[in-house]
């Protein structure tokens, strides 16, 4: 028996909610003793019978008397009748005992409190179980009916301590999930979750029923109509009541549906596909977000709350031809630009991982029609450069920091306010670096304290052009200019110390932009447009990395990466590894819609460590976790500097992977702009990927050469840039388990 959190329990009102709470407490044992209250004789003898509650009475005057301190009374009866009962029991109960109630609507139960007791009294604690359900009755009682449901308390400066925590320790007992919201606010979201759906499901029905032919309706009306009307068969007076306590919310929020509505009536009327297909998509993505988050899958903001550990069994090798997702850069760019162009533009090979899917919400929030993504497939109804509308909140964009910087340099440009938010990760990643220049350009732009995020940016800057040095090689900073640029008086001109991705230039000029390049300095004029175009997003070569390398360490393997965009400007990961003696071959070169790519083979080969050429750091930027694995499996030693730009990633990834090898048995030592790692065995052990993708990846490929198996925490957000990891390690060989907490 389970310690008791509630002395007795009085249930007025034995129906689905009240009879399922002394169903719930009644099987766990939390309670010495469950009185049910109905008006009717039938309904007690019923509860009694069907073992709801140890026994039941017609009033609440007939057991009173002996309620004390730690006993409860839950009021479980139509919203409107709340206020009868608490007249009843104010005059028969003693301030002792705790009184919660579950009705929908607490503002009406908070007026009724006070009107019964002149003042809001300690003793009552409002609350909300948000499980109902379109059955009635106490025959409808089911003791599991809020596991895991949310209950909803409303507290109250005046609401006395001991009472909240013991309903608090009441719901929780019997598996709910507690939550406390001021009244108001409690009911705004209600009208707009619960109440207004249910208007809209009666109307629906009754309309249709009204309808000549109405039977030939109701006998066709298949899932679609069922599904939406499910609720239709909740008990009408119940909802009667919540409409008239929850007037004015439930106005506000029907209000507004019409009004939409009526503009979803025109639109087809005038067979205004933008329109449609605008309301579709962008109620198609929120609707399927929601049920992710729901079944707890991860999606953006969701994420974090997961907990994914990695399990690699040491040994074995890699083998097989494999294709790895869209690169993710040039997926973020892809629905930039053609979010951003006139006209339509198809997107293949789009990557559907966190990040980019980030950013296409981003624009689906500034207005613009995204179709998909399907299998890779996206169709983006670009708006023109001055067709961005205002979003209606902050822009979330989760983990990715190309999705930050490069959206503040496009978003200085605009005519609206907006703001740019994170996750706990992106939210340490240095934003000055946009910011500055922005500045320079005559932005309105706002950081949090030493520059890091939320950025806030002003909208109707008139910007000019700047010919800006760039003090780090950064393509996220090069792009975020450019993009600006494309708002500024002038000629916009960048440099860059080193070269860095250039997607950017190539994809604008893809989209009939001109874009020039002069040595280490790219510039554009403002004042053109862009034109729609095809894109085939190649395969990503930061994410192809983790196999190359796979192979490269595992005696016995040999795997090919088909269809890898090599990009003279990302391709630093076999100059490096070729050093190191790996065996690569590439086959099947060809240029993709202005991107050269290639099927990379990789056949195991003994590595040799090497002093990286630091001109080979901006074009390997991402791929350094993975390589120093290959560097802890090398003979001898591997030296990296001028790479001081890892420590502001998703995590400091020098230190990190300096931490994590160690813990491994490899002996790495962090230096400030690099890292010195000693080849020699790697052993097994517990190694954190701080939320941080490529380290969880890179560990993965770890155990290729691990003497015990090496455990990866917090592996979530491989699903950023990389969501179908999990299997393709699986199919290529690598012995890898996935648990979830
Ligand atoms: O422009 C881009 O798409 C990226 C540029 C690089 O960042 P930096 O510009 O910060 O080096 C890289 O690390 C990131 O994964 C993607
Ligand atoms: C640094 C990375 O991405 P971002 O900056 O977009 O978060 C990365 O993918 O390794």
């Amino acid at each position: 028996m389970l310690e008791t959190c509630v002395n007795r329990l009085v249930v007025v009102g034995i129906g689905l909610i009240g009879g399922s709470l002394a169903a719930a407490l009644k099987q766990v044992g939390a309670c010495r003793e469950v009185i049910g209250v109905a008006r009717r004789e039938q309904t007690c003898l019923d509860a009694v019978r069907l073992g709801v509650v140890d026994r039941a009475v017609l009033s609440i005057e007939e057991v009173a008397g002996e309620l004390t301190a730690g006993d409860v009374i839950f009021i479980a009866v139509p919203t409107l009748t709340v206020e009868a009962i608490l007249q009843r029991i104010k005059r028969c109960v003693s301030p002792e005992v705790t009184i919660t109630d579950g009705a929908s609507v607490k503002g009406s139960v908070m007026s009724a409190v006070a009107a019964a007791y002149g003042c809001l009294p300690p003793q009552f604690v409002g609350g909300h179980p948000i499980a109902g359900s379109e059955q009635s009755g106490v025959e409808a009682s089911n003791p599991e009916l809020y596991k895991d449901h949310r209950v909803i308390i409303t507290p109250t400066p005046e609401t006395g301590d001991e009472h909240l925590k013991r309903v608090v320790a009441m719901w929780q007992v019997v598996g709910a999930e507690v939550l406390s919201m001021p009244v108001e606010e409690h009911d705004e979201v209600l009208a707009a979750t619960s109440h207004l759906p249910h208007v809209i499901a009666y109307s629906l029905v009754d309309t249709l029923a009204h309808d000549s032919e109405n039977e030939n309706i109701f006998r066709y009306a298949a899932g679609g109509f069922r599904d939406f009307t499910r609720i239709a068969s909740s008990d009408p007076v119940m909802w009667h009541d919540i409409m008239k306590a929850n007037k004015d919310s439930v106005l506000t929020a029907l209000d507004l549906f019409s009004e939409n509505l009526h503009r979803l009536r025109s639109a087809i009327a005038s067979e205004d596909s933008e329109h449609l297909l605008g309301v579709f998509t962008r109620a198609k993505a929120a609707r399927d977000h929601f049920t992710k988050m729901l079944t707890k899958q991860a999606y953006s903001s969701s994420m974090q709350d997961q907990e994914i550990t990695y399990t690699v069994k040491p040994g074995g090798s890699v083998s097989g031809e494999l294709r790895v997702p869209g690169d993710k850069s040039i997926s973020h760019r892809s629905i930039m630009l053609g979010s951003l162009a006139d006209g339509i533009t198809e997107v293949e090979g789009f990557l559907e991982g966190e990040d980019a899917l980030a950013t296409l919400q981003a624009f689906r929030d500034m207005g613009v029609v995204i179709e998909g993504p399907e299998q890779g497939r996206v169709r983006i109804h670009g708006v023109g450069l001055k067709g961005l509308q205002a979003p209606p909140g902050p822009l979330y964009v989760g983990n990715s920091g190309t999705s930050m910087r490069l959206l503040s340099g496009l978003l200085a440009g605009q005519s609206f306010d907006s703001e740019l938010t994170g996750d706990e990760s992106l939210s340490k990643r240095p934003m000055n670096r946009v910011a500055n220049p922005l500045r320079e350009m005559g932005a309105y732009i706002e950081t949090a304290e030493g520059g890091l995020p939320p950025v806030k940016i002003k909208g109707g800057a008139r910007l000019k052009a700047i010919d800006y040095q760039m003090p780090m090689a950064s393509a996220q900073v090069k792009s975020c200019v450019l993009l600006a640029g494309l708002y500024a008086e002038g000629e916009t001109r960048v440099t860059e110390p080193a070269p860095t991705r250039d997607h950017t230039e190539r994809m604008l000029t893809g989209f009939g932009y001109p874009v020039q390049r002069a040595g280490a300095t790219a510039s554009l004029k403002s004042g053109g447009s862009l034109s729609a175009t095809k894109i085939e997003v190649p395969a990503d070569i930061s994410s192809a990395t983790f196999f190359m390398v796979a192979a490269a360490i595992a005696p016995g393997s040999d795997v090919t990466l088909t269809h890898v965009g090599i990009n003279p400007t990302r391709d630093g990961v076999i100059n490096i590894l070729r050093l190191m003696g790996a065996d690569i071959t590439l086959s099947n070169q060809r240029e993709v819609g202005g991107e050269p790519v290639a099927d990379i083979r990789v056949k195991y080969a003994p590595l040799k460590g090497i002093h990286v050429p630091e001109d080979q750091v901006p074009l390997a930027i991402d791929e350094f976790p993975a390589l120093f694995v290959a560097a802890a499996c090398a003979e001898g030693k591997t030296v990296l500097t001028g790479a001081e730009e890892l420590r502001v990633k998703e995590s400091d990834r020098i230190q990190v992977m300096a931490d994590g090898l160690v813990t491994l048995g490899v002996r790495a030592e962090a230096t400030p702009d690099g890292i010195i790692i000693e080849g020699g065995p790697i052993g097994g052990g517990e190694v954190e990927s701080h939320g941080d993708h490529r380290i969880a990846m890179s560990f993965t490929v770890a155990g290729l050469r691990a003497t015990d198996d090496i455990v990866v925490k917090n592996c979530a957000n491989v699903a950023t840039s990389f969501p179908t990891f999990i299997e393709l390690a699986q199919q290529a060989g690598i012995h890898l388990a996935v648990s979830e907490a």
